[in-house]
């Protein structure tokens, strides 16, 4: 059997896009899975170099059609803490808070990191929801992304730029936490009963005073 890294806290999933054993040395990935139970998410802190995700950074901020949505919440209309924006293949709707999200057309910057995300993850992507936290003050609630459109077991890739903000996990049972801090250039793939077992959102901080973007690529099916 090959070495695992933590290998006594949790059982590795077998699904995991990342190898089981850690990579060092130059140039190659760096990443890890983390100690969580009932879940397999593998995180890779310098997915992107930091030129890549420099640029990828300015193109997004600077092209996305960002906009603040409303949603209800116990009855009352409220904005949403961030900036959405939401793009994938032509069939691609999404259902969020109630709010039916049509999906624009790809970028040409948003197809190349979708190209780069399917072929680490081995799956396809149809669509993005692109998240702009303008600076700490910015935040997402605590959710699983396990609407019935993204099927058993859902695929996740979650790509960071900009801010470096720390990022939530809560087990819906036992509330277990497990927490760490998405860097800029990173990918977090969140796979297997990820979404079944556990919420995940991120908090506001006074810390952060900078903006944040956070591409998370999924398939959704029709
Ligand atoms: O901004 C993040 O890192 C998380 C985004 C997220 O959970 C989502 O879009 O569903
Ligand atoms: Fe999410």
């Amino acid at each position: 059997m090959s070495f695992k890294i933590g290998q006594s806290a949790f059982d590795f999933c077998e699904e995991s896009v990342f190898p089981p054993v850690r990579l060092s040395g130059d140039g190659s990935l760096n990443f890890q899975q983390l100690p969580m139970t009932d879940a397999c998410v593998s995180y890779a802190p310098n997915f992107l170099s930091v030129d890549e995700a420099n640029i990828a950074f300015e193109e997004l901020a600077a092209t996305l059609e960002w906009r603040q949505d409303n949603i209800v919440l116990f009855g009352k209309k409220v904005k949403i803490p961030r900036l959405q924006a939401w793009y994938g293949d032509s069939n691609a709707s999404y259902m969020y808070s109630g709010l039916l999200m049509q999906a624009m057309p790809w970028t040409e910057s948003l197809d190349r990191l979708k190209s780069r995300c399917e072929k680490q993850c081995n799956k396809q992507f149809n669509s993005v929801l692109a998240n702009l936290y303008r600076n700490g003050a910015d935040s997402m609630g605590m959710h699983a992304d396990d609407e019935p459109e993204l099927g058993t077991k859902p695929t996740i890739a979650s790509l960071t730029l900009g801010a470096a903000r720390n990022f939530i996990f809560k087990h819906k049972l036992n509330k277990q936490k497990y927490s760490l801090v998405l860097e800029h250039g990173s990918l977090l793939v969140m796979q297997g009963n990820t979404q079944q077992y556990w919420q995940h959102g991120m908090n506001k901080t006074k810390r952060v005073n900078n903006p944040r973007i956070n591409l998370t690529f999924r398939y959704v099916y029709q």
